[in-house]
């Protein structure tokens, strides 16, 4: 089994991971995490916290000369800004005299209904660990799972297809030319006219103290057939993707292939009928089921799309109470990201690689990579003449 815990608050000293059941003689590349870590720092409308950050992994355990050993992996990313916080964020001692505690819990975040469930006095104790910043370890996480992948030729791309009110559009291409033009883009979009739009858009957005949410498409290829199973809700791929990406801060909806659309248009336009040939076995000429059918894989590309809402702290203050005074105030902010989509979306492609390595561990089992290999040659040669 596969699976992974993290740690670390958004100003404490590090961010943790810890993943067990990987597969022993796999290569893992740290430079390859390295990257993934970067391409979630990038994407126009980030805030000043961004400019501090360079993210790059420690490994503490379970790779030896490149390659897992099989035991636990731990990733490690520290926190650049920790310097400017030890003394408030200290983990020994005793407050500092001038320590300011946070008493105003900011609508759209977790301050208020965490600050009552684990009766804290400072809401710090609650943002720094509701904070989007351990996004960052998902994203070290996920980057291991893609290696995985990637020995089976399971790739993990995505694309924005709605930033607040401008939607993308159709895009022309593959699946891999789309995924290529959205990586030269700032905000994430394969449509290049459409990127100076949302650049301007999220510039008066920002002037105007107020933020902005969208949409992203996580799509993967090279899936097997038989990932997940109907056998129980919660060994639905579908359902474990939805749960996966609805984890993400922010992410508000998830649909998977056609999703709400699927509601809106007749039976007949909706499901992929089924051909086969001797060449290509089973094949679709459509794929509105977005690869799941049953909560099980079936050989098409996987397809999720992921809402995220607008950024809740704003320049423009919104109102709340103070939880000492029980005063109204209106809240007044140092800094923050306007729109983290594009961001979002790199997170996602993450926790569905990890999603995706998890149900295929599960699938095909093996201590090591070559026994991981082989049962999947075996079943892959089992369903070929099916
Ligand atoms: C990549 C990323 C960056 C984010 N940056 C910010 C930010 O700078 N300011 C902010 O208020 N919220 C930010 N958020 C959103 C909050 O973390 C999130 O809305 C909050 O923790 C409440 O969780 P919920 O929206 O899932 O209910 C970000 C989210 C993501 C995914
Ligand atoms: C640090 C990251 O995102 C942060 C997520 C976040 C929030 O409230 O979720 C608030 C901001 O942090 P700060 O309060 O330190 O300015 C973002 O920058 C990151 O993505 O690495």
């Amino acid at each position: 089994m596969l699976r992974y815990l993290t740690a670390g608050e958004s100003h404490g000293p590090q961010l943790t991971a810890i993943i067990e059941g990987l597969p022993a003689n796999l290569p893992l590349s740290i430079e390859k995490i390295n990257h993934q870590l970067w391409r979630r720092q990038q994407g126009f409308g980030r805030g000043g916290r961004m400019r501090i950050e360079t993210d790059q992994v420690k490994i503490g355990s379970g790779i030896r000369f490149g390659e897992t050993s099989g035991m636990p992996v731990t990733l490690v990313v520290e926190n650049r800004d920790w310097k400017n916080w030890e003394q408030r964020m200290a983990i020994e001692g005793n407050p500092p005299d001038d320590l300011e505690i946070v008493t105003k819990p900011r609508p759209g975040h977790a301050d208020l209904a965490g600050a009552l469930k684990y009766n804290q006095t400072d809401i710090r104790n609650v943002l720094e660990r509701a904070s989007a910043r351990n996004t960052a370890t998902l994203v070290a996480v996920g980057a291991v799972a893609r290696q995985l992948l990637e020995q089976f030729q399971i790739h993990v791309y995505s694309h924005i297809v709605e930033l607040g009110p401008i939607q993308v559009g159709p895009v022309e291409g593959t699946i891999e030319e789309i995924a290529a033009r959205a990586e030269q883009s700032q905000v994430r979009v394969a449509n290049p006219e459409k990127e100076q739009e949302i650049i301007k858009l999220i510039k008066n957005v920002r002037k105007e103290g107020n933020s902005l949410g969208g949409i992203f498409e996580v799509v993967v290829t090279g899936v097997p057939f038989g990932l997940g199973s109907y056998a129980m809700p919660d060994r639905k791929l579908d359902s474990r993707l939805a749960g996966a990406l609805m984890g993400i801060q922010a992410i508000k909806g998830v649909e998977i292939g056609m999703g709400f659309d699927a509601a809106r248009n007749f039976g007949s336009d909706v499901h992929d009928e089924i051909f086969y040939s001797p060449e290509k076995g089973y094949w679709r000429g459509t794929n509105g089921a977005g690869g799941i059918e049953g909560g099980v894989s079936n050989g098409q590309p996987i397809v999720v799309r992921a809402a995220m809402k607008p950024i809740p702290t704003l320049y423009k203050p919104l109102r709340s109470v103070d939880m000492r005074t029980k005063e109204p105030f209106e809240a007044s902010i140092e800094r923050s990201d306007v729109c983290a989509a594009p961001a979002a979306a790199v997170v996602g492609e993450a926790i569905v690689a990890w999603v995706i390595a998890a149900a295929f561990m599960e699938k095909f089992g093996g201590d090591s990579l070559q026994e991981t290999r082989a049962n999947y040659n075996n079943f892959v040669s089992m369903v070929k003449d099916r």
